[in-house]
């Protein structure tokens, strides 16, 4: 066993966290999925001095503010060109089927076929094509463009139930335990996240449960020392028992949040599904309630396969949220549809690309408009 310290973040000034908590906790502040994590439960900073000046509020760790640098306006218009331009593949394909100028069976037929190519699910897509249906009779939509738009409407309302927002500060650590097959992008993800996190100012504790693979580790080991946090991690050990440590050492050193990554696994691989159940149950040994959130990594290119992954996950280890990687290039995107149709868990993050500014959050509107623009 070993764990190694890389780098303590600066300290943060006491008066962080009530202002940017206040921001927080405004009712209304923060538009569903626009904000990386909330953090409502940081107790108030006690009073400062008036001649103090005032701190900034990105660097409050327990406030997390939702809207770091990266829900700013600016970036998130950085950010919606990026998911367009991800989506186009997939978008694009739909979108033919409104470069017509009647609005007959055939259109119908067509954005069916289209929609089952984007691995939307026939659930979904029997659902969306009734809700259009409906909405074009009822608004008298004459156009295909105008249908469009309403298919975009139908889509960010089936979409809407997956917007969340990640939470920290109700326990502390906030334990969030991560899982997916082979080469989903977890351990990118966790780096993104890990990145997120304390530029927000929270103390993150990473657990490299990969035992198996030494890439892998390694892999976590450079987020780690890029972002300053600590990591545990073992070689060739039980991976449940790395776990245990390193949710054990975050409570031990105060840390906001435990980001627990995980070997890649096949669902079929039933021996490596219950080796994932032992590890969430050991981490509960270690801090009751613990894991708070357990997140699967989904490669969007994976399509209909990724409802059979969310399934699986779910069945053995009782999701609480998804990642959804590789949105960028894929044809697939209409999978986000079927899992709101037939698996509904939140998506907290969608990735566009490898770089860090790739990984969102999910809003089901901007979605839904990137997607049929
Ligand atoms: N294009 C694209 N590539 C991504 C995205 N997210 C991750 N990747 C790439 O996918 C590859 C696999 O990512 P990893 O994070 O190593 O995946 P993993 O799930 O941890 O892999 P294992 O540890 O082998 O199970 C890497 O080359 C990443 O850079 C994304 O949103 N878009």
């Amino acid at each position: 066993m070993f764990s190694f310290f890389k780098k303590k973040p600066a300290p943060v000034p006491a008066d962080a966290p009530a202002a940017a908590s206040a921001a927080a906790a405004e009712p209304g502040a923060e538009p569903a999925g626009l904000g990386w994590l909330r953090n409502p439960f940081a107790s108030p900073a006690p009073e400062t001095p008036a001649a103090q000046p005032a701190a900034p509020a990105v660097a409050a760790p327990a406030a997390a503010p939702p809207a770091a640098a990266s829900a700013s306006p600016a970036g998130r218009t950085g950010w919606l060109l990026r998911l367009k331009s991800g989506l186009r593949k997939t978008g694009s394909s739909i979108s033919t089927v409104f470069t017509g100028t009647q609005i007959d069976d055939a259109l119908y037929e067509e954005l069916e076929t289209a929609l089952l190519l984007a691995d939307t699910g026939v659930k979904a897509t029997g659902h969306l094509l009734a809700e259009l249906k409906r909405r074009a009779k009822e608004r008298r939509a004459t156009d295909p463009a105008a249908v469009k738009a309403l298919l975009a409407e139908a889509l960010a309302e089936l979409l809407r139930p997956l917007e969340k927002t990640l939470v920290i500060g109700a326990h502390r650590p906030t334990v969030i335990m991560v899982a997916g097959v082979n080469g989903a992008g977890k351990t990118t993800s966790i780096g993104k996240l890990t990145k997120h996190l304390a530029d927000a100012g929270a103390t993150v504790l990473l657990a490299a449960a990969d035992t198996f693979r030494a890439a892998a580790r390694e892999q976590l080991g450079v987020w780690a020392d890029r972002n300053m946090v600590e990591i545990v991690g073992q070689e060739g050990g039980d991976p449940a028992a790395v776990g245990f440590d390193a949710v054990s050492a975050g409570k031990a050193r105060g840390k906001d949040v435990v980001l627990v990554d995980t070997a890649g696994r096949l669902p079929t691989q039933l021996h490596l599904m219950q080796e994932l159940a032992k590890i969430r149950r050991v981490i509960g040994k270690a801090d009751a309630g613990a894991p708070h959130e357990v997140l699967l990594v989904l490669d969007g290119n994976t399509g209909q396969n990724a409802l059979a992954q969310v399934r699986a996950f779910d069945d053995a280890l009782q999701l609480t949220g998804l990642i959804v990687t590789k949105l960028d290039g894929t044809a697939k995107g209409g999978v986000l549809a079927a899992i709101a149709q037939e698996r509904p868990i939140p998506v907290y993050f969608i990735g566009v690309g490898e770089k860090l500014e790739d990984l969102e959050t999910f809003n089901a509107r901007e979605f839904s408009q990137a997607l049929l623009d």
